[in-house]
């Protein structure tokens, strides 16, 4: 990045500009205070009824929400000044907006602030001197405390020069405290295309460490809802991450943008949420080994639980026999099969058809009627369904299936496995997944995550699964095909932003490729893009770490990082840990010491023992203290100012293989945004190479 500023970013801006802009924040300040006394005025008692009463008590209350004034969060980050126009009648004045994270008017409507996900701030994002797109100026603010500091112009009409921007450079070398952060001011042209791609759009985002796909998800889902409030609200946005600490350490971003609206979720708990609605007391407690997992995660399943399903319907042997009046009226069984048959057919679920069974079995008796001479009509028909016999008849001939005994008969009984697997799963993959010691009924069962998806097929089986209409899914590449159908079920009257990176993928499930996961997610069509430029990880650091790649994905670019400190590294003998940790916690911004899962007590013990605060992540622990003690399988997605990485060997050892093991390596290695200290005893592996 070119060192000469284009413009002067400055602390000393002629002062009547400044105080200008000064202000305008305070004005600004002013205005959305009396937006919000207006919205707190606003009185809900007088809606006709309770439902308009309640429904306008909660928009009331959203609207106020939404109106809260953090003064720590600038109000506006950014200007835009519109060229003004040369041709016809003379340049009249310029246009200018200033663009920050909510409208606010004053109490003529005049907008003072307007949003950043509107059309208009569009060019703030993505204008550029080859492509001015209208604009004559663009301005960013510096802000220390909430107080504006500064400011920095960027003349777009000005002759091509470089576009460095030190606000831009500020932002992203900032240092780390705390959950994660929007980056509404700096959102970059790459990243903005894909955050206000249409709702229609299912995106697949394939980037590198800390290239901000988690924030482009974000960023995406507060776009979404802006543009598309009232069906986004209404039918649902959700946001699924890897674990709790992820879902802990990104909570805070929506509502920093005003959005309350998404659900923020883990795999696990999306499906534990469908055992629960078998039986409250039902939760995910079961562990399964990883060829388990793998083969229980594998799209073949979803076959067999299909052909288990649909084994129930069965031909009849005897045909039905309705008694009405002085007549017999008689299905035969050949008839039933057809009706079987021909329900079927339909492509409905399982349950639907089943509901079919009664009315079909009467249409048959009402032809039957009318070809002796009656002239039924339907309400003759919807009887003669509702009669006892049709019902019991039709009971039996199309069963209802209670889809958690489905799953639980098929991993307990290898008759009916056998059954429904044969010619999709082999002698061998049958035997693996029955259970060696089945338990006596599903309640007593304990499901594994694995089992809860095959659970959540199955449901989905019977009755059709409600749609949400925009999902993110964060850290996709390490969902397994059947986690990639619980997601695509869920939006499959919806969109999806798939984010990942399959050089991070350590579950054994994971997925091989994007267009694999693409299939199984119902949107074969989505797009991929790859992004590469980092934000987190400094030069020196991800230079180190990418000597991994050629052997956990060689396909993938490398990545490269638009940080101008080259960052720290250093190795440094095990023994030091305690030593380097004050030093790190001394120092400004977050650490995170990272350690083999194996050796997190231990390490810990010794912390304690030297008289050092730690909070351990996947405890109770937030990302919010100063040192957090990271066990090496919940480093993903998160980042610390000052990484201290304990036994990389180590950590490479506690995965089932070398490959997996090298990408959890990879993960860890790619989580420090200024310093990263390699603290070992044991020999590093030798595909990081020499140091
Ligand atoms: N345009 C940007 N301006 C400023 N900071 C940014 C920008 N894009 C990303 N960042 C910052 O870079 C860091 C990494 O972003 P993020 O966690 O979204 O990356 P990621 O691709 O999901 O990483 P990983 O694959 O390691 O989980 C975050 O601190 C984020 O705020």
């Amino acid at each position: 990045m070119p060192a000469q500023p284009s413009a002067q970013p400055t602390d000393h801006p002629p002062d009547t500009e400044l105080a200008a802009e000064q202000e305008h924040l305070a004005e600004s300040r002013r205005q959305l205070a009396r937006m919000r006394e207006r919205t707190e005025s606003m009185d809900a008692s007088a809606a006709g009824d309770w439902v308009s009463r309640e429904y306008l008590e909660s928009t009331f209350a959203l609207r106020m929400k939404q109106l809260a004034d953090d003064p720590t969060i600038p109000l506006f980050f950014g200007r835009l000044d519109m060229a003004a126009d040369t041709g016809g009648s003379g340049a009249g004045p310029a246009e200018c907006f200033h663009i920050g994270r909510r409208h606010i008017s004053d109490p003529t409507g005049e907008p003072m602030v307007i949003d950043w996900r509107a059309p208009v701030s569009l060019p703030f994002y993505r204008a550029s001197r080859l492509e001015p797109m209208g604009v004559g100026l663009r301005r960013r603010y510096g802000y220390q405390h909430g107080r504006l500091t500064a400011y920095e112009d960027e003349d777009l009409q000005a002759p091509a020069s470089d576009d460095y921007s030190a606000i831009l450079e500020a932002e992203i070398e900032r240092p780390r405290v705390g959950p994660m952060r929007d980056i509404v001011a700096t959102i970059q042209p790459e990243q903005d295309v894909i955050v206000r791609s249409e709702l229609s759009r299912s995106v697949c985002v394939q980037g590198a460490p800390g290239t901000g796909k988690t924030a482009v998800g974000l960023h995406r889902a507060a776009y979404l809802l802006y543009a598309h409030r009232e069906q986004l609200t209404r039918q649902g946005v959700l946001v699924v991450g890897p674990n709790a600490s992820f879902l802990r350490y990104i909570r805070d971003v929506l509502p920093a943008l005003g959005e309350i609206d998404a659900t923020q979720s883990t795999i696990e708990e999306l499906v534990a949420g469908t055992l629960r609605g078998v039986n409250p007391r039902w939760t995910v407690r079961g562990e399964d080994s990883a060829a388990v997992a793998t083969l229980k995660g594998d799209p073949r399943l979803a076959e067999v639980l299909h052909r288990a399903l649909w084994a129930h319907p069965q031909a009849p042997t005897e045909g039905l026999v309705l008694p009405r009046g002085a007549r017999r009226w008689r299905v035969a069984a050949y008839e039933a099969d057809e009706v079987i048959t021909s329900l079927r057919a339909r492509g409905v679920r399982y349950g639907a058809a089943r509901a079919m069974v009664p009315q079909s079995l009467a249409h048959r008796i009402l032809v039957k009627m009318e070809l002796a001479g009656d002239s039924p009509d339907d309400r003759v028909q919807n009887a003669v369904a509702r009669s006892a016999p049709v019902k019991k008849y039709a009971a039996e001939l199309w069963p209802a299936v209670e889809p958690a005994r489905l799953v639980w008969r098929l991993l307990s009984d290898p008759g009916l496995l056998a059954a429904a697997a044969d010619g999709i799963l082999d002698a061998d993959e049958q035997a693996l997944l029955l259970w060696d010691r089945p338990a006596k009924s599903p309640a007593s069962t304990a499901w594994s995550l694995a089992d809860a998806v095959l659970v959540d097929e199955a449901v989905d089986l019977v009755e059709r699964t409600p749609s949400v209409a925009h999902i993110v899914a964060d850290e996709a590449q390490d969902l397994s095909p059947m986690m990639l159908r619980a997601l695509a079920r869920r939006s499959s009257t919806g969109s999806l932003t798939v984010l990942g990176d399959l050089a991070q993928a350590t579950t054994p499930w994971a997925t091989r490729s994007w267009a694999e996961a693409l299939g199984h997610l119902g949107k074969p069509d989505a797009h991929v893009e790859q992004l590469t430029r980092g934000f987190r990880v400094p030069g020196e650091v991800i230079e180190y770490a990418a000597r991994l790649l050629p052997h956990v994905a060689p396909d993938l670019e490398p990545p490269t990082s638009v940080r101008r400190s080259r960052g720290e590294l250093r190795l440094e003998p095990a023994g030091r840990m305690v030593d380097e940790v004050r030093a790190a916690v001394g120092r400004e911004g977050s650490v995170g010491l990272i350690v083999p899962d194996a050796r997190v007590d231990e390490v810990g013990a010794a912390l304690g023992a030297a008289d050092v605060a730690f909070a351990t992540l996947g405890d109770e622990a937030d990302v919010d203290s100063h040192l957090d003690l990271v066990p090496a399988s919940l480093a993903k997605g998160l980042e610390f100012d000052h990484v201290l990485l304990l036994e990389p060997a180590g950590i490479v050892a506690g995965e089932h293989d070398r490959v997996t093991g090298l990408r959890r390596l990879y993960v860890c290695l790619t989580r420090a945004v200024t310093s990263l200290v390699v603290l070992h005893d044991e020999p590093l592996p030798p595909e990081l190479g020499t140091p």
